[in-house]
């Protein structure tokens, strides 16, 4: 169980980039989903204890993270949002000289790397260079990294943006297979993802928690007030626009509103999106109004 207190960090800049931040996660995968710039990094980075936040604390399972940040590491796989530079080395080798570096022994970590080549079906290249990897490749290598020493808390950063649909799908078996008995947090602005792999989803949005809960949860507000058109509605009393999509090249409208906002519009289920949308369009609003 990770338990978040009252974190709160602004950079010296004077970017408040998290505000009193609460949470309490349990075991499976949580998706952190926000926009660019939410703060999603910033918080990553926090619990990573690659950066102190200015006030607040956290705890992992009986760990108290912030004064005992030595214990955390020993629990902690965190993959980057950029896994920086590879050097020429083969897969297999960089996983033994990472393995070392986590101080594992060849016992220890030769069937690890074994099993964790298997898993992230990096086997078959076991023997090439990491630098001559695909963009997903690199991807599953880094979680294969981030696997070693057997963690139970694990922080995923955007692992999935700039992956072709294919390579995406791989990674969500991955990570699917990886979060039966650990606490994985994945971070990330893409809805989809979410929707496909987290059974509990914490949405950030401008440094603060909006909310925190289950994805029927955080639907539930919305139900029964989402419709499809593909015309504008006729704007006039609670009508909000959530989004406009193409559909071979043709218009959708997704529109929150009590009543059918345009003749055509048919009710639809709601989903995240949607709801992430519609948070998105009230802080837009908050932030027209206070300017
Ligand atoms: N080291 C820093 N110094 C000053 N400001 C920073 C620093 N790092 C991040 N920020 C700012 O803090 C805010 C939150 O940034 P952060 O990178 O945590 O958001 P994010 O949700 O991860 O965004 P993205 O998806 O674009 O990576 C942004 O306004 C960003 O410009």
């Amino acid at each position: 169980m990770l338990k978040i207190n009252n974190i709160d960090k602004k950079y010296a800049d004077g970017t408040h980039a998290l505000k009193d931040i609460s949470l309490e996660l349990s075991t499976g995968m949580v998706g952190l989903l926000g926009p660019n710039g939410a703060g999603k990094s910033s918080l990553m980075r926090t619990l990573a204890c690659l950066q102190s936040p200015d006030s607040g604390s956290y705890h992992f399972n009986n760990i108290n993270c912030l004064t005992s940040p030595h214990e955390l590491r020993q629990t902690l796989g965190y993959l980057p949002q950029y896994f920086g530079v590879y050097p020429h080395m083969s897969c297999k080798k960089l996983l033994e000289h990472i393995a070392v570096l986590k101080g594992l022994n060849r016992a220890e970590f030769e069937p690890q790397i074994e099993e964790l080549l298997t898993l992230t079906n990096l086997k078959y290249v076991e023997n090439k260079a990491v630098a001559s990897f695909s963009g997903g490749m690199k991807q599953r290598f880094g979680i294969a990294q981030t696997l070693l020493g057997n963690p139970s808390f694990l922080i995923m950063d955007e692992p999935t943006s700039g992956l072709d649909p294919a390579e995406r799908e791989r990674l969500h078996d991955v990570l699917v297979s990886i979060s039966q008995d650990r606490l994985v947090i994945l971070s990330t602005h893409i809805v989809e993802d979410i929707e496909n792999l987290c059974h509990h989803v914490a949405l950030l949005i401008k440094g603060e928690i909006v909310e925190s809960a289950d994805v029927q949860t955080l639907i539930a507000p919305l139900e029964g007030r989402v419709w499809q058109s593909d015309h504008a509605p006729i704007l006039a009393g609670e009508v909000t626009v959530l989004s406009k999509n193409y559909r071979f090249g043709i218009p959708a409208w997704r529109i929150l509103s009590e009543a059918q906002p345009t003749p055509s519009a048919q009710l639809t289920e709601a989903t995240l999106q949607d709801r992430y949308f519609w948070e998105l369009n009230k802080k837009e609003h908050e932030d027209v109004v206070t300017q």
